[in-house]
């Protein structure tokens, strides 16, 4: 099965609107039939250079809610987890929250018949008190705090993902003597992929998880398995983010075979599920690559029949945590121009938002594919750099990109493929206030985060 999350788009579209990208890129005047092809399913071009994103003129959301806005398309974000679903039937699929978590998005994944990854009690209690079923949430850190520990046990958390010795003495002993935590170890296979050395997790000699060749992994096995409240209930890994090719995911099942294998000799012991995390590429820009759900899944399973078969092994039952995957590419940021300023080398195209609402660029160097929306334009594009507000000269939000060399202050500029790690990380830098977030669906819209604001930062400050 070759299933891409960006191949096409969805045969349920309404009959009045375009359903072939080069029409659509035709119609927004930029020529490419790539140029939508990191937007939404649902983006359509509207008169007056507008775009429309689940029904709502992006122009509309702009004048409404103010910028920066961050436009979060429902039924991406569904149709995302369905794809899930679909090619792994057999698997737990839990959403990674860190990528972007609000209350509806719980809501959204949970109807979606997805489970949650989260990594603090702060993303734990919002996810619980919203009505996800605690059992169906996996808790990660590799640094997790006592509240982190006391929540989830107090909430009923499915599993905890072990990720350091220490901690399994920490558990053992808060662990309610009534109680039998399921856990699963967090192995580091040995495997470098990720789309950028700071999120390359895989490898040995850093901060996650255990390795295996120090035999830290089989030494955090054994204590488990020495601990009657805990439950060793399988071997997790997550061997980074923004991942392009399936290789390094059957590498690691291959790996976490062979330790389930000695787990099994060592200790008699059939850990019954196995857990290879996220990581799975989307693409910010037209062109790039993006990890093919189908083909995981089908090259997955393969891997795990044989070398389950070779080791003698029953198959364990999977489980994935996508993140950016499912909420990268239903998220759109609009922004208005503040400034445009020509240098000798550079036109800067300066906007209201900027490395607050994300930090990605400035961080990993992250390129995106910012447009002018709102008003069409027959000026001949230039090379701009587009840069946000704030006091730093890396505040950069799209370095060397074409956009209409006639860009002028007022205009809105949209970025695609913002859903995932960019409110999540956004910052309380200069204080200017995070951005709201914006459900749209149908046609509506509707305010799922308010924007952060002044009375929000000054309440915080309680001391003279
Ligand atoms: C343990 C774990 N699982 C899942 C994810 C989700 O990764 P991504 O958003 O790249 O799918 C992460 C973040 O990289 C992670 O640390
Ligand atoms: N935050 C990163 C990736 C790390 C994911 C969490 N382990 C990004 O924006 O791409």
């Amino acid at each position: 099965m070759t299933v891409s999350l960006h191949s096409s788009l969805p045969s349920s579209l309404p009959s009045s609107l375009p359903a072939d990208p080069d029409h659509l890129s035709r119609l927004l005047g930029d020529g490419g039939s790539d140029a939508l092809s990191v937007w939404p399913r649902s983006a359509r071009p509207e008169a007056g250079g507008d775009v429309s994103v689940g029904g709502v003129s992006l122009t509309e959301a702009a004048d409404r809610f103010g910028t920066p806005v961050y436009v979060l398309d429902e039924q991406e974000v569904r149709e995302r987890c369905r794809t899930y679903r679909a090619a792994f039937p057999q698997a737990d699929v839990v959403y990674a929250a860190k990528a972007f978590l609000c209350r509806a998005m719980a809501h959204w994944v949970r109807e979606e018949g997805l489970g949650l990854d989260v990594c603090s009690a702060g993303e734990l209690a919002l996810a619980v008190t919203t009505g996800f079923p605690p059992g169906k949430i996996v808790l990660h850190g590799n640094a997790k705090s006592p509240d982190d520990l006391r929540t989830a046990l107090r909430l009923g958390v499915g599993v905890i993902v072990v990720d350091s010795a220490s901690e399994i003495a920490r558990l053992a002993a808060i662990t309610p003597a009534d109680a039998r935590q399921q856990v699963m170890v967090r192995v580091v296979p040995g495997i470098a992929a990720g789309g950028h050395a700071k999120v390359r997790t895989g490898t040995d000699d850093q901060k996650f998880g255990l390795s295996i060749p120090d035999g830290s992994a089989q030494h955090a096995v054994a204590r488990i398995l020495d601990q009657p409240h805990l439950e060793l209930v399988g071997l997790h890994c997550h061997i980074g983010s923004q991942i392009g090719s399936v290789k390094p995911y059957v590498a690691a099942v291959r790996r976490l075979i062979g330790l389930l294998a000695r787990v099994r000799d060592q200790h008699g012991v059939v850990l019954p599920r196995l857990n290879i995390g996220g990581g799975h590429a989307i693409p910010y820009r037209p062109g790039e690559p993006s990890l093919d759900v189908g083909a995981l899944a089908d090259r997955v399973r393969a891997e795990l029949a044989d070398g389950c078969a070779r080791a003698r092994l029953p198959v364990p039952r999977l489980m994935l945590e996508p993140g950016r995957a499912i909420a990268g590419p239903a998220g759109v940021a609009v922004y208005h121009v503040l400034a445009v300023k020509r240098t000798g080398e550079h036109t800067f195209v300066a906007v209201d938002g900027g490395m607050s609402d994300n930090p990605r660029p400035a961080l990993y160097g992250v390129r995106y594919a910012p447009r002018l929306i709102g008003r069409r334009s027959s000026a001949p594009p230039r090379t701009v750099t587009v840069v946000g507000r704030h006091c730093e000269a890396g505040d950069v939000l799209a370095d060397e990109v074409e956009l209409p060399g006639d860009v002028r202050p007022g205009d809105l500029l949209a970025v695609p493929a913002a859903g995932a790690y960019h409110l999540s990380m956004a910052s309380g830098y200069n204080m200017v206030g995070r951005p709201p977030v914006v459900a749209v669906s149908g046609g509506i819209a509707r305010v799922l985060v308010r924007r952060e604001s002044l009375d929000d930062m000054s309440r915080r400050d309680v001391g003279l």
